[in-house]
């Protein structure tokens, strides 16, 4: 594991603040907006295929904006409608057998992705498939934020140069190269799962920047040891083969039984590059919708998220079954879920699988009997934030007990609801942070959330869709 970074914000006495204000349980029914996940995925797919390609119910915010921009950048042309909610790629003027992108000749070209794990991770792999000369770098937190395990997994298979050039392998990225050579892909998962979905994405474009070499159309690609955040692997293999892809779980060969190997194979039709463009609707984000269940389970309200069920491709709809645990009665029909909120009991539980939902876990945990104990998740102190030791001291700010472990942590309530109290609280501009803590404030009054405007990184409006869905106004602060 590389080091931890120390967070990367200092908390500040003049920001903006807003405070949910407490009121009683919270019912209704809302519809989050896109999947971060599934609306930059399609993207880097529907950049690198054939023909014309339509995303409807897309996500428009920071994390899918730098990849637009990015790819605009580099030749591809987008055009957004419908407030960002529908992306048009039209790459049916490339001739068959050319790639519509690339690098202009001489220097790199830079492309700045801010905070985007997403982006930075899936467009190393792609632009290393495709080739061309780049320099990938983001804000200073992206710069702390490890991506060395996906540099070392492409660099034996790369014709040219890659290097991270922050230290403990961050970006930025510098990349000089004709795209891959053949071979298989080793790439280590314990750190991110990002790595391993961007070179399943890349593998596709692969085969066709490599067409006129020695490099074969179906890539291996086997994973050394661990892999955390496993939903998103399965989500990316369903994303390639809906542009034309192929994705098979193999035997990785290597001797080790327990370990994980994919083989990417690209649809060649007509002579045309990896993936052929289609329509593709994308889910509403299940992450962004932990924060309104969690309002119906912290009120003992009851809230409907539209769009999501237990068969969506984001493995956070999981969160639902975290808050039936914890004592909630759930309903998954075909194309919603409802929560509904009962008394909370605590619960120890493993996260590795739906880590972006720990922070929402953490304040539900705060109205429970009991403490909750937080397993399998120490990758998440690579995030936007250390989001074990960050989280842990803003809760203690509330008058909770937690306990940081190496992989997780431990949240014990008061025993009396009462002695929590309000409190202002640093969100180390991380999204998660905010959107999570300010849930503290339906039950109780001061719960202060520092610099709120950092939810533009996934969700742009998640005060004020917080604001309808409650049937109350917020107090902002400037
Ligand atoms: O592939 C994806 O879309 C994501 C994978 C997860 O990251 P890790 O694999 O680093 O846990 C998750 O935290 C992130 O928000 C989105
Ligand atoms: C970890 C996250 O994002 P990313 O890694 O894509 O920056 C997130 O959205 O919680």
């Amino acid at each position: 594991m590389p080091r931890q970074p120390s967070s990367s914000a200092t908390p500040s006495s003049k920001t903006s603040t807003v405070e949910v204000v407490p009121g009683g349980k919270v019912v209704g029914r809302i519809t989050p907006p896109g999947s971060k996940s599934l609306t930059n995925r399609a993207l880097v797919c529907a950049a690198f295929a054939s023909g014309h390609s339509t995303l409807t119910g897309a996500l428009e915010s920071e994390d899918t904006e730098v990849m637009i921009d990015s790819l605009s950048q580099i030749g591809l042309k987008i055009t957004v409608e419908n407030g960002g909610q529908t992306i048009h790629i039209d790459n049916s003027q490339v001739p068959p057998d050319s790639s519509p992108l690339g690098s202009r000749p001489g220097e790199a070209t830079r492309l700045f992705i801010a905070n985007s794990g997403t982006t930075i991770r899936f467009l190393t792999a792609a632009l290393s498939a495709a080739g061309g000369h780049y320099e990938l770098r983001g804000v200073d937190r992206m710069h702390q934020r490890p991506i060395g395990d996906l540099v070392e997994a492409i660099r034996p298979i790369l014709d040219g140069k890659i290097e991270a050039l922050s230290k403990d392998g961050c970006p930025p990225v510098h990349l000089n190269c004709h795209g891959w050579k053949d071979g298989n892909v080793h790439v280590g998962g314990s750190v991110s799962s990002q790595y391993l979905s961007g070179l399943m994405m890349a593998a596709p474009i692969q085969s066709f920047a490599a067409k006129s070499s020695q490099a074969t159309r179906s890539i291996r690609i086997i994973v050394d040891g661990e892999l955390v955040s496993r939903p998103y692997v399965d989500m990316t293999a369903k994303v390639i083969e809906s542009f034309g892809g192929r994705v098979d779980c193999v035997p990785s060969q290597d001797g080790k039984e327990d370990s994980l190997a994919f083989e990417i194979s690209a649809a060649a039709k007509n002579g045309s590059f990896g993936y052929r463009g289609c329509d593709y609707q994308i889910e509403p984000d299940a992450s962004a919708a932990s924060y309104f269940l969690a309002a119906a389970a912290i009120t003992g309200g009851q809230v409907t998220v539209n769009g999501l069920s237990r068969d969506a491709m984001q493995g956070d709809v999981g969160f639902a079954d975290v808050l039936e645990q914890m004592g909630c009665d759930v309903d998954y029909q075909s194309d919603s879920i409802t929560v509904t909120g009962a008394p909370l009991k605590g619960i120890d539980i493993d996260m590795n699988a739906i880590s972006d939902t720990v922070q929402t876990l953490a304040v539900v945990a705060l109205f429970a009997k009991g403490p909750t104990r937080v397993r399998g998740v120490a990758h998440n102190r690579f995030k936007e934030t250390d989001r074990i030791g960050d989280l842990a001291c803003e809760l203690r700010k509330l008058g909770a007990d937690a306990q940081e472990h190496d992989d997780g942590l431990t949240i014990t309530p008061p025993p009396n609801v009462d002695m929590l109290h309000g409190a202002t609280l640093a969100t180390y501009h991380d999204h998660r942070m905010a959107m999570s803590l300010c849930l503290a404030g339906l039950k109780m009054e001061g719960v202060q959330i520092e610099n709120p405007s950092c939810t533009s990184k996934t969700y742009p409006e998640f005060f004020q869709d917080l604001e309808k869905l409650i049937r109350r106004p917020h107090r902002w602060t400037q």
